[in-house]
């Protein structure tokens, strides 16, 4: 059953997410990633729109030159859920 995280889960979820960031205004995780160049960036963009699909889990993303700026909450359930940890743990992968 999709449901928004408690506090205690999201403390613990970000307490492994380096360098995020929690959006109180939108129950959501945020992160700026920069990378050497647009190609860079880009290419962690298409890699994870790969992932995203197959999760049926998509960010919110800003994208200018190297720098991808990302957002992750759940629609369905208006809120942080364990589908935007996964998907923030799949983006640390890509981004190595
Ligand atoms: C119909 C489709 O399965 C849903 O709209 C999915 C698509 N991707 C999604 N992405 C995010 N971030 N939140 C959602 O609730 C969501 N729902």
């Amino acid at each position: 059953m999709l449901r928004v995280l408690t506090e205690q889960e999201r403390a613990e979820a970000l307490a492994r997410l380096p360098g995020w960031t929690y959006e109180p205004t939108r129950d959501a995780i945020t992160k700026s990633f920069r990378f050497t160049d647009f190609v860079e960036a880009w290419g962690f963009m298409s890699r994870v729109a790969i992932l995203a699909e197959k999760a049926d889990h998509h960010p919110e993303w800003f994208n200018v030159y190297n720098r991808v700026d990302v957002l992750l909450t759940t629609h369905d359930c208006t809120g942080l859920s364990a589908r935007d940890v996964a998907l923030a743990q799949a983006m640390e992968a890509v981004a190595g």
